[in-house]
């Protein structure tokens, strides 16, 4: 049995009569302790796809379920990670991890806390700065910060949302490596957002691209049986990785042709309007 899935999804915004709609029988399974990286062109409905995830919207049809129950609500049982940090700016970093952990284990003892807060702020490297503010951070310090708080509270399921696309390359490549690290570490179920097929493919079990959208669904998912620990520097001398990484992205552009064709042979409904033509006077009725 799968322990997350998404079962024949149907997702839009706007009223029935208008309905926008993002994914369409969209049908997803995620095995226990899988890395599953989702990658898409922009507008494709990745965002939503971690919101229906984490219960934060509810499915128009079909059903998402975790460990085979329907996912109401969101809970600690899934972590998801912004790409926008979403951090508390007037907490230290001790605080932000502090709160996070509080709420998830209130019958904690304050000492253990302690320790527990300050093992998870090491595992991310930020001994040293956990008294400045979110502000006083560089962004791959930030990063680092809401993933130590993501992963401080346990979480059984962990949606990362792009959580490394406001990084440059170098730090960026640094947190991919000690995301991986962490995960063959303490394994857990993640589903990560990415628009990178280089990232999906050092890090992923599986790469499953979403269509372009409106009414996306997932395409031709690819596995990646590449060994672990992947060593970043070696990498890119192993055929392997290379024609993995050339086939992901020729589907990638084969899927945005096919979008591109199909939206200039489409037809636009332009609204009923009368011409303004200038210098004419408005009929008032
Ligand atoms: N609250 C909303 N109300 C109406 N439309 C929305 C809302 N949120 C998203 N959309 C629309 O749904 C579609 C999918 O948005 P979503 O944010 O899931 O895409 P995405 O793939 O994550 O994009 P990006 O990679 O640019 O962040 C887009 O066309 C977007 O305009």
């Amino acid at each position: 049995m799968p322990y997350l899935e998404l079962d024949n999804v149907s997702f839009g915004f706007g009223p029935v009569s208008n309905r926008y709609e993002v994914l369409k029988n969209a049908s997803l399974q995620v095995a226990r302790n899988e890395f599953v990286a989702v990658i898409g062109f922009s507008g494709s409905g990745k965002s939503t796809l971690i919101s229906l995830l984490a219960g934060l919207e509810k499915p128009d049809s079909g059903e998402v379920r975790m460990a085979g129950k329907p996912i109401r609500e969101p809970g600690p049982d899934k972590g998801i990670m912004f790409q926008n940090y979403s951090l508390l700016p007037w907490l230290s970093v001790y605080g932000n991890i502090e709160l996070a952990v509080k709420q998830v284990f209130p019958e904690m003892a304050a000492g253990e806390r302690r320790d527990y807060c300050r093992h998870y702020i090491a595992m991310v490297n930020l001994a040293g700065s956990e008294w400045k503010l979110p502000g006083e951070l560089s962004g791959g310090m930030r990063q680092r910060l809401s993933l130590a708080r993501t992963l401080a509270m346990k979480p059984e399921v962990l949606l990362l949302d792009e959580p490394l696309s406001a990084l440059d390359a170098l730090t960026r490549s640094v947190l991919q490596d000690e995301i991986i690290r962490i995960w063959e570490e303490d394994r857990r179920t993640v589903v990560m957002i990415t628009n990178d097929v280089d990232e999906a493919v050092i890090m992923a079990d599986r790469i499953v691209p979403l269509t372009t959208g409106p009414a996306a669904a997932f395409g031709q998912e690819f596995v990646v049986t590449l060994d672990r620990p992947r060593e970043r520097a070696t990498l890119n001398f192993n055929e392997e990785f290379k024609h993995l990484r050339n086939e992901v992205t020729k589907y990638l552009l084969r899927l945005n042709a096919k979008a591109k064709v199909l939206s200039s042979t489409s037809e636009l409904p332009l609204p009923d309007l009368d011409p303004v033509i200038p210098g004419a006077r408005m009929a008032m009725a």
